[in-house]
């Protein structure tokens, strides 16, 4: 899947009025998550778009378009529902009124007919007309949802019931795209329901119809008023809670409500505005509003099937399985640094002690703690790799450790066994440690120390037999310093340790790899010779698995039975230097060859600066001073960094060599560059 470089998607439609609206509701819902641009045909489109995530009003609408959006694209067709703010209008019109429903082409104004239908406004004879409709029949009244312009001549009154909203689950799907959903996805759904629940209050005056709007909506909706009395009470919620709506309305919540937890909840004005209860059985996702400070609204959704991303993210807790797919033979590297810690890691894994791996993302930490257990005498046990960025805290404590029976509502009857009972005999890698909480961080350290465990809300001590191996891409250290990870804890997990090297410190990797990854999908697929050369120049600051994924990517653009440079994808593909907010540098860090322009990365802009102040002032610069002046704007390039960066500018023409002197020459391919990109930053 390609990762689109920042949040930012493109909205593209065929009318300029249907981009505005959406445009403004996209906005509403996401603007400060993700940057939204908008086009429409009808205004111009001004580029063809590459890798980026487009959001289309419906499928029509592709054919259209299709022109603009370039390689690397990922579509989202919106789904789209009423937009409930404005049926109010309709309702007021009287029982057997006829009017032309209106909108641009006959699918959907035939879906629309149904909505409304479903809605129960159905005391409207809806006339079907969109552009190109043979025998029309000149009814004065037209309902359209925003297509003011293609309404017929003879029609006096148009009821413009507002285009139709992009729905949650589109929304919520731009939201996981971008992995926003476990952080902001209550957030964005609670105002969605404030929409509604905005049009619940304007509704409990109106009219008895409207209520089947609130029916219409995939969730159980309750409204309670400043007096603790239920005004709202949708369908969803008669058949969740299984009481009729008659026995609901106007009756003290407590009267409806006997499950003590759930009551509290819904009345408090606690901070925590969400919560996981047992209602008939099920799962159900219970959120809390309140409006105006005096009225409460509280949505019910079913937790396994409504969006289903609870569940989603408690596969990705666990996502790797049960059983260690990798031995050392499949750790592929010829640098001495990957074949020392192979040796050492080999080593390791005949001890029982637990092993901290410490890396970059994409270094490969989790290949190795699954070579690791299948070399120790642990391998006819499981191995269970979780990762901590995942879930939330309480998830974690009770997927780690398990609850007991009756530990909280909603506990499963019999209580559930953890990860680390399961993982009883075998390994247990514990990957990005570095995002767990200190509460977490305190139980972990009695696990580690004690050798046993205790399920959330039990009393009953369980000893382990399992061995930990934990990694992480932070650097704890920091952490400590800044108090927010446990000294102890680290000195227990660092018992043994492996420090995976950046695949840029060792570029005579790439090759090997790169055909490994190759081999692994058709062995029949050469490599070019200058592609290589390239890759090896490139920093990756992905590692191992971006190069993976730019093979990957390489292996399914292709034509022939051979990759090239002209199969490299473009530069949003490749990630970014995690340094690249440290200084001033304009030009951003992508090689020449990427972008197909000249810009560099900032890390060999600020090199290639050194080196020019150097020259200027007539003093030779080597490696070594490179790499102090890099420590100082917090670069912090070793100097095995500073070599590999060298070279690669060396073999791009910006370096050469003086074989006359020591030291190393701007070429003036350089000095044009950063000539330029002085003059830019006066
Ligand atoms: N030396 C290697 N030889 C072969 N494949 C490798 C090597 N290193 C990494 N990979 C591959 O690169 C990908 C990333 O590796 P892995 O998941 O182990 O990284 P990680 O350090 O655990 O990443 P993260 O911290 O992001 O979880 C995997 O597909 C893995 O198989």
């Amino acid at each position: 899947m390609t990762e689109f470089e920042n949040n930012h998607i493109v909205l593209i439609t065929v009318l300029k009025e249907t981009r505005k609206a959406l445009h403004q509701q996209l906005a509403e819902m996401l603007s400060d998550l993700i940057e939204i641009e908008s086009f429409s045909v009808e205004e111009s489109i001004p580029k063809v778009f590459h890798s980026t995530l487009i959001v289309l009003p419906n499928k029509f609408t592709i054919e259209t378009v299709k022109d603009y959006i370039g390689k690397n694209c990922e579509v989202i067709i919106a789904k789209r529902t009423l937009n409930y703010e404005n049926v109010d209008q309709l309702l007021f019109l009287p029982e057997g009124t006829q009017a032309l429903y209106v909108n641009d082409n006959p699918e959907t104004v035939y879906e629309s007919i149904e909505t409304m239908r479903q809605l129960g406004l159905n005391h409207i004879e809806y006339i079907p007309y969109y552009p190109g409709k043979t025998n029309i029949q000149m009814i004065k009244l037209a309902i359209t949802p925003g297509e003011l312009k293609i309404i017929p001549n003879f029609v006096e009154k148009v009821i413009n019931i507002g285009h139709r909203l992009i729905d949650i689950t589109t929304i919520m799907s731009i939201l996981e795209r971008f992995h926003l959903m476990e952080e902001y996805g209550n957030h964005v759904s609670e105002r969605y329901y404030r929409k509604i629940v905005d049009l619940t209050k304007n509704l409990a005056k109106a009219h008895r119809q409207l209520h089947q709007v609130i029916d219409s909506v995939g969730d159980g909706i309750l409204a309670i008023d400043n007096k603790g009395k239920i005004v709202v009470f949708n369908e969803f919620l008669e058949n969740m809670l299984k009481i009729e709506n008659k026995h609901a309305i106007g009756h003290p919540i407590h009267s409806i409500i006997d499950n003590i937890d759930l009551l509290t909840f819904i009345l408090s004005n606690s901070q925590q505005e969400s919560g996981i209860f047992v209602v008939n059985g099920l799962d159900v996702i219970v959120e809390r509003l309140h409006i105006n400070d005096q009225s409460i609204i509280v949505t019910f959704r079913n937790a396994l099937k409504t969006i289903g991303y609870e569940r989603k993210l408690r596969k990705e807790f666990v996502k790797k399985g049960y059983i260690a797919k990798y031995n050392f033979p499949d750790i592929v590297g010829i640098s001495s640094s990957i074949q020392e810690t192979k040796q050492i890691a080999k080593r390791l894994a005949k001890n029982d002690l637990t092993v901290l791996i410490e890396g970059e993302s994409g270094t490969g930490k989790e290949l190795f703690a699954s070579a690791i257990h299948n070399a120790s005498f642990r391998n006819s046990g499981p191995f269970l790799a979780v990762n901590f960025s995942a879930l939330s805290d309480d998830l974690v404590e009770s997927e780690l450790f398990g609850y007991a029976d009756g530990a909280f509502t909603g506990a499963k009857k019999g209580g559930k066994i953890g990860l680390f009972e399961q993982a009883n005999g075998g390994t247990i890698f514990l990957d990005e440690i570095g995002d767990i909480s200190l509460k977490l961080q305190a139980r972990l350290l009695r696990v580690l120390q004690e050798k046993e465990i205790m399920r959330v809300g039990g009393s009953q001590i369980i000893p382990i037999d399992v061995r930990i191996i934990a990694a992480t891409n932070k650097n704890l250290l920091k952490m400590i310093q800044e108090n927010v990870f446990r000294e102890d804890l680290y000195h227990r997990l660092k018992v043994l340790f492996i420090h995976l090297p950046e695949l840029r410190v060792r570029q005579n990797d790439v090759e090997l790899l790169a055909k490994h990854f190759v081999a692994l999908s058709d062995r029949k697929v050469k490599i070019e010779h200058e592609l290589i050369e390239e890759l090896q120049a490139y920093p990756w600051y992905g590692n191992v698995r971006e190069l993976k994924n730019t093979i990957d990517y390489m292996l399914a653009v292709r034509t022939g039975n051979q990759i090239t440079k002209n199969d490299l994808p473009n530069q949003h593909f490749f990630q970014k230097s995690p340094h690249r907010n440290t200084n001033s540098y304009t030009i951003k860090s992508i090689p020449s060859f990427y972008s197909g322009s000249t810009t560099l990365d900032e890390e060999s802009l600020f090199i290639l600066n050194l080196i020019m102040n150097y020259e200027e002032n007539g003093k030779i610069i080597g490696r070594r001073i490179i790499s102090e002046k890099s420590q100082e704007v917090e670069m912090n390039l070793s100097e095995a960094q500073v070599r590999h960066r060298l070279n690669s500018l060396k073999i791009r023409g910006y370096l050469q060599t003086n074989r006359g002197r020591a030291g190393i020459n701007l070429t003036s391919k350089a000095k044009e560059i950063l000539n330029t990109n002085r003059e830019r930053n006066l």
